[in-house]
């Protein structure tokens, strides 16, 4: 019979006990670095601990499913999830400790309801959460259209974060790119003394960005979302060989072969890589190609999946 993994990695659920450990390297000399995610951990987390381990003495992650970025009508419930493998997981990249908070991150009024701040289920509580952090201008747009509540929620369960773990350095990934964007202004606008590291998008051997809701998609609709890298890919040849550069055109041909694989777009857009300004000409300067889109998943309702890749060169 197959030996059992045992959970050695310290899994902290409580606020007050975060901090005192990361209160407790930094005592003895060591800087920390945190990865933050929802859980379901693939690779492309693990390259995010790998490259935190680089930029730092000790590696915390997180794993929360963080309800406020959620609007009532998205996938909340039925998010993936499975803590027991996640933090062998940890374990086995070198993580120092994994932090699941314990119930909701939330101040909760005992019996107003279950106090999530889900949008869309808040308890109307007058004495629930009501503080927000919001970008004001880097939220909108994007992701922002289609989750109006997203950012303010990522904004905001990271700075909680950020003020829980301490941490030197955060590392995010770059398949959020615009969550990676925003989380480094909003850093440089408030003054967290805190590096942010963006790392390279992690894709399956056909080119399929790696994501924890891939699991929840039909095999067919598995194989027909490889038209998203597919038609991006088509897109950084057009564009370095010169043959289409207008941001319209472009967009327009990604949107048609997503759109003749099955998937129904969200957005297709060109962006400057660095600010997401709009952008006319793809070859003027660094630009992201963004893209999020729906396809069917294998038990019930959509998957909404995101990519981007950037034509031409990264911002720093
Ligand atoms: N394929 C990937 N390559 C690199 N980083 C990634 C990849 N997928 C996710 N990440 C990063 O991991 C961190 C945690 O993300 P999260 O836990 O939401 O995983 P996820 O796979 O992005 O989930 P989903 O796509 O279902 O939202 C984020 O900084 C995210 O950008
Ligand atoms: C940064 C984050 C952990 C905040 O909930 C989430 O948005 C994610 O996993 O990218
Ligand atoms: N990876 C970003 C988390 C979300 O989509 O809610």
């Amino acid at each position: 019979m197959a030996e059992q993994q045992q959970v050695t990695i310290p899994v902290i659920t409580k606020k007050d006990e975060m901090r005192a450990f990361s209160r407790k390297q930094k005592l003895a000399g060591k800087t920390v670095a945190f990865v933050p995610t929802m859980g379901y951990l693939h690779e492309g987390h693990l390259s995010l601990i790998e490259a935190a381990k680089s930029h730092a003495d000790v590696v915390v992650a997180s794993i929360y499913v963080n309800p406020t970025q959620f609007s009532a009508n998205e996938d909340f419930d039925v998010y993936p999830r499975n803590p027991d493998s996640d933090r062998l997981q940890l374990q086995a990249a070198g993580c120092a400790a994994v932090f699941e908070p314990e119930g909701s991150l939330y101040h909760q009024v005992p019996g107003a309801g279950d106090g999530s701040n889900v949008v869309g289920r808040e308890s109307g509580h007058p004495d629930s959460h009501e503080t927000w952090v919001t970008v004001e201008r880097l939220q909108q747009g994007l992701c922002g259209v289609s989750r109006p509540h997203f950012f303010r929620g990522v904004a905001t369960v990271v700075t909680k974060l950020f003020h829980i773990v301490e941490p030197d350095v955060a590392v995010f990934g770059q398949k959020d790119y615009q969550q990676w964007r925003l989380i480094t202004r909003m850093v440089r606008d408030l003054d967290f003394p805190i590096s942010i590291i963006g790392m390279p998008i992690c894709r399956e051997n056909d080119g399929l960005a790696m994501s924890s809701r891939n699991a929840r998609l039909s095999p067919e609709s598995r194989a027909n979302a490889l038209s998203i890298s597919q038609a991006m890919a088509w897109a950084q040849q057009a564009v370095a060989q010169r043959q289409a550069t207008s941001a319209a055109a472009i967009a327009a041909e990604v949107r048609q072969r997503i759109t003749a694989a099955g998937g129904e777009v969200d957005y297709v857009q060109l962006r400057d890589a660095d600010n997401l300004h709009e952008v006319a000409d793809a070859a003027a300067q660094a630009t992201l190609l963004a893209v999020a889109a729906w396809f069917p998943a294998k038990d019930r309702g959509t998957v909404r999946l995101i990519d981007n890749m950037v034509l031409g060169q990264l911002p720093s």
